[in-house]
Order: C-alpha cells, then sequence, then structure tokens
C-alpha cells in the first residue's frame, strides 16, 4: 500500500523525537504519516546527513517510503542538536539506547544524559515521553534529571518487532500510555488516535513493567518452545506438529511457536536481564525467567553440538558453511544474534567459518561472509542454517550438495524442505523434526568452551 503524507489531515501538534534508530526513526516517520510535525535529532552527523538526503540507514521493510512522504511534506526533518529539536516541541520523545550493564540492569546514562541536556531548553508545559525501554522507576528519574516542574514524563513503550517495525507501528495490539498526570496522558494518546488502537492506559510504574513482562514472557514462551523441540527429536515426535496442536488452543494461539537456535536481538536478552536485576533489587528472586536464560544459551549449545558433531565431534581446521548471521530475518540487526554466536562459538572451537546474510556485505568479526549462499558452501564440511531468510529455502540443493565437501546440514530454523534435502542427497537435521537423520550431538563442545580450549 502506498502511503502519502495526505493520508492523514495536519494535527499542528509539534512533536520531537531524540534517537533515530529502529525505534526513533520508525516513530518519527510514522508520527509524521499520522499528521504530527515532527523534527527527529540524533547523535550521529553521518546518520541525520544520510536521513537528509533520503538514505535510510536501517534494513526496515516500508521505512523509506514513509520517510521520503514525510520529507518532502515537510512534516519530517532531521538535526544533530538535541537543543534546536526540542525548542518548540510540544511532546518529546526519547528514543535512546538501554543497553545492558555489567550487573545485567538496563544502562539509564544515555536517557538522563539526555533529559539533563535538554530540561532547560523545553518550552513551557510540555510532555516528555520514554519510549526506550526503561524499568520501572525510571520516569521519576527522567523526571529529576529535566529539572522542570511544569514538564510531565510520560511512559510509552514501544512493542514494534524489527523486520515489521512500521507495520507494528501502524497496527498495534495495543497502545501503551502511563502517567501520573491525566492531561499529560491524554496528550500523548492523542498522538496514535488516528490509529483507533485499543489504548492501555494506566499509571507509569505498570506501563513501564508492561514493556519488561510482555517480552520476557514471549522469551519464556520460546525457550519452553525449544526445550519442547528438543524432547520431541529425542522422544520420536516433531515439534511442528505438536505446536500446531498447541496453537490451536485459543489460550495458547499460534504465534511465536517457532523453533530456532534460542532467542537474542537487541531486546529479549537485554530485557530479561534486566528483569531479573530489577526483580532482585526489590527483593524478589525470578527464578522463571533466570531459568529461561539459562535454558536459552543450553539449547544454543545443544544446536553447536550438532554442528560439531556432523562433523566427528572436532571442528579443528574443518569448514563450515553458515546460511544467517542476523538475529531473525527481515533484519540487519546483528545485535546478540544466535547465529552470530554460533559463528563465535564455532571459530573459537578452530572452525574456519564461511557465512552468507543476504544484508550482510563485508566480513563481521573476522567471519568470513561470502556473496552468495552457495559460494558460502563451496568446499565446506557441514553446513548450518542459523536464520530463517526465506531465500534459503530457494537454493537448488543438488547444487549445494555438489558444492559441499560434507553431506550434513543442521537446520537450526527448520527452513529446508526435509524429504528434498534427503533426495538431493543431504543428511538433514533441523530442531525437533521427526525422523530426519539425527546427527549426534557432540558432548565434547561443553567441555572445550568452558574450559577455554580446543575440542
Ligand atoms: N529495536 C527494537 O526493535 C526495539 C523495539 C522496542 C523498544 N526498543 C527500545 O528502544 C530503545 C532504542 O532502541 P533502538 O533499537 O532504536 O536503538 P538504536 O541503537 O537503533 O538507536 C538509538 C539511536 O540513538 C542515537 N543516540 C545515542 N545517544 C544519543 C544522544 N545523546 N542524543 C541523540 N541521539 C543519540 C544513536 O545515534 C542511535 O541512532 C531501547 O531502549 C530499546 O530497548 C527497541
Ligand atoms: O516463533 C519465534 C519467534 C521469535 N523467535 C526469536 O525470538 C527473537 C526475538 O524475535 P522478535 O520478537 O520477532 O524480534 P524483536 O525485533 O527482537 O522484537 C521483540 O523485542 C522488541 C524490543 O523490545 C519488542 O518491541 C517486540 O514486541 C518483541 O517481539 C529472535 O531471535 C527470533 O528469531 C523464535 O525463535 N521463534
Amino acid at each position: 500500500m502506498s502511503r502519502t503524507s495526505s493520508d492523514h489531515p495536519d494535527s499542528g501538534v509539534q512533536v520531537c523525537v531524540i534517537g533515530t534508530g529502529y525505534v526513533g526513526l520508525t516513530a518519527g516517520a510514522c508520527l509524521a504519516y499520522l499528521g504530527h510535525r515532527v523534527t527527529c535529532a540524533d547523535a550521529s552527523a553521518d546518520r541525520v546527513a544520510a536521513l537528509r538526503r533520503g538514505t535510510i540507514p536501517i534494513y526496515e521493510a516500508g521505512l523509506d517510503e514513509l520517510v521520503e512522504a514525510g520529507a518532502s511534506s515537510g512534516r519530517l526533518s532531521f538535526v544533530t542538536s538535541n537543543l534546536d529539536a526540542v525548542h518548540d516541541a510540544d511532546v518529546v520523545f526519547l528514543c535512546l539506547p538501554t543497553p545492558q550493564d555489567a550487573d545485567g540492569s538496563a544502562d539509564l546514562s544515555r536517557v538522563l544524559a539526555v533529559a539533563a541536556e535538554i530540561g532547560a531548553s523545553l518550552k513551557e508545559g510540555a510532555v516528555v515521553v520514554n519510549k526506550s525501554t526503561v524499568p520501572v522507576g525510571t520516569a521519576a528519574r527522567v523526571a529529576e534529571a529535566l529539572g522542570r516542574p511544569d514538564v510531565h514524563v510520560v511512559s510509552n513503550p514501544e512493542f514494534l518487532a524489527e523486520g515489521s517495525a512500521v507495520r507494528d507501528f501502524l497496527n498495534p495490539d495495543r497502545v501503551v500510555v502511563g502517567s501520573d498526570d491525566a492531561s499529560a496522558a491524554e496528550r500523548v494518546a492523542a498522538l496514535y488516535a488516528p490509529l483507533d488502537a485499543r489504548t492501555v492506559v494506566t499509571d507509569v510504574a505498570s506501563a513501564e513493567t508492561i514493556k519488561y513482562a510482555s517480552n520476557a514472557y514471549l522469551a519464556i514462551r520460546l525457550t519452553f518452545v525449544n526445550s519442547m523441540a528438543a524432547v520431541c527429536e529425542a522422544s520420536g515426535a516433531d515439534i511442528r506438529a505438536v505446536t500446531e496442536g498447541m496453537g490451536a488452543d485459543r489460550r495458547i494461539g499460534t504465534a511465536f511457536l517457532k523453533p530456532g537456535p534460542g532467542w537474542g536481538g537487541s531486546c529479549f536478552p537485554k530485557d530479561t536481564a534486566a528483569l531479573v536485576r530489577t526483580s532482585e533489587e526489590h527483593g524478589f528472586d525470578f527464578s522463571l525467567l533466570r531459568a529461561a536464560v539459562d535454558a536459552n544459551a543450553q539449547h544454543r549449545r545443544w544446536l553447536l553440538g550438532k554442528i560439531v558433531g556432523a562433523v566427528g565431534g572436532d571442528v579443528r581446521g574443518r569448514r563450515v558453511a553458515l546460511w544467517g548471521l542476523t538475529f531473525k530475518a527481515g533484519t540487519d540487526d546483528l545485535r546478540d544474534s544466535p547465529a552470530l554466536e554460533l559463528a563465535h562459538d564455532l571459530v573459537a572451537l578452530g572452525a574456519q567459518v564461511r557465512a552468507y546474510d543476504p544484508t550482510v556485505t563485508t566480513d563481521v568479526d573476522g567471519i568470513d561472509v561470502a556473496r552468495s549462499a552457495l559460494a558460502a558452501c563451496e568446499d565446506a564440511d557441514v553446513l548450518a542454517i542459523g536464520t530463517e531468510w526465506p531465500e534459503f529455502s530457494e537454493v537448488d540443493l543438488s547444487e549445494v550438495a555438489s558444492a559441499l565437501a560434507g553431506d550434513v546440514v543442521v537446520d537450526c530454523r527448520n527452513v529446508l524442505d526435509a524429504p528434498a534435502a534427503a533426495a538431493a542427497g543431504l543428511l538433514y537435521t533441523g530442531v525437533g523434526l521427526r525422523g530426519v537423520g539425527v546427527v549426534p550431538t557432540s558432548a565434547a563442545v561443553d567441555a572445550a568452551l568452558d574450559g577455554g580450549t580446543a575440542a
């Protein structure tokens, strides 16, 4: 669907978005599309220059079209100075990174530094919105850093997923607005009115907590699915049939039931760690969530063991072809990617890894990156698949079989067709699949990685 700036009338509301990453750029472009006048600020001069030229610095479906429409309508602009961006803004969104700190907590330094920076420059009665993922209690810390009693701080967490960011922003399951001031909450909720979305208006502590609760719940669900996949594989069941049967129960639902190499990405790992930490700080041992985090690492290790097992238990000097490096398909984001972590572990064990990913064109962290899926396979002893890019299922498997020196495929995403792989002469194994040539896992992997020596 083509979107133009005339789809929604001008609201007259001046919005500022600070931080133009996956969240800020999507939010800025979508808010402009909804009729608001948006100025986006980013500390990266290169990023701002690129955006002014119309170059989108991230891979996100539909974002280029929306940014172009916003810029050509004059409703969307980009600056490097946070102070220039905020001075006439009615509402200021903070879309800044909140990475994991050494103790697991969310590092709020950027959020608090920007709040301190912009406080004195804000318009009388402006509203500041935390869109970054921040732990309960952060709104009060931001208010303190702003030093502006006339400015209310509202929590409006973002739930978009990478790869579907624009679609998620414009078709949200819910908009969450948390504030201890009803009129500030109303002003923020009104920005989303054209979406006609379900809106949860609540207190600020609950809004901050909804974000972590949602991500932690989804991560636990995936840990359960991945563990069930291991049980299925060991017991002769098939995880695809099992999740189809489970998902048919309306209380369970079909989404978020695909097994993989363990969950990763820029959010789940840091947000689960931060919720464990917040719970500890409030005297609660969130043992369930801690167990899910541990089981996630264990699951990835299990798949690593399959790859090592495929070459006889010792990968030293062996060549591994790896399809996929991003943390999931549809994004160029490599942050906390399970596929990239598999590559690192294989290299640590002494393997030579040659990867292919449609969004990665240069070598990453010393991992050799090939120009095509087939090129990655040339003379490799085993092929592993770490990301579920749809194009992988289009590759001619007989050409894969010819290119490989070995014959095993370890598909950590279940993207290939098992009978087609077998017909091409490949020994195929996936995650939790029934009867498709299970490769023994390598017990040596744990000892080698934990002991820091090659297997
Ligand atoms: N990525 C997601 O899918 C997603 C979804 C929902 C929520 N979140 C949360 O949103 C927040 C932002 O995440 P992201 O993935 O968009 O981050 P990101 O790293 O992609 O983008 C952050 C941007 O902020 C800019 N920045 C850093 N310091 C700045 C400063 N002092 N002034 C101005 N700009 C500055 C950076 O240059 C960068 O462009 C995090 O809290 C994250 O947890 C992320
Ligand atoms: O059935 C599934 C679904 C996801 N994943 C994995 O789970 C991780 C997270 O995937 P996803 O949730 O799709 O991506 P994100 O872009 O990280 O989005 C999550 O994190 C964002 C940041 O907080 C939230 O806004 C989103 O609601 C939340 O889905 C990735 O490693 C996926 O491969 C699976 O293995 N199987």
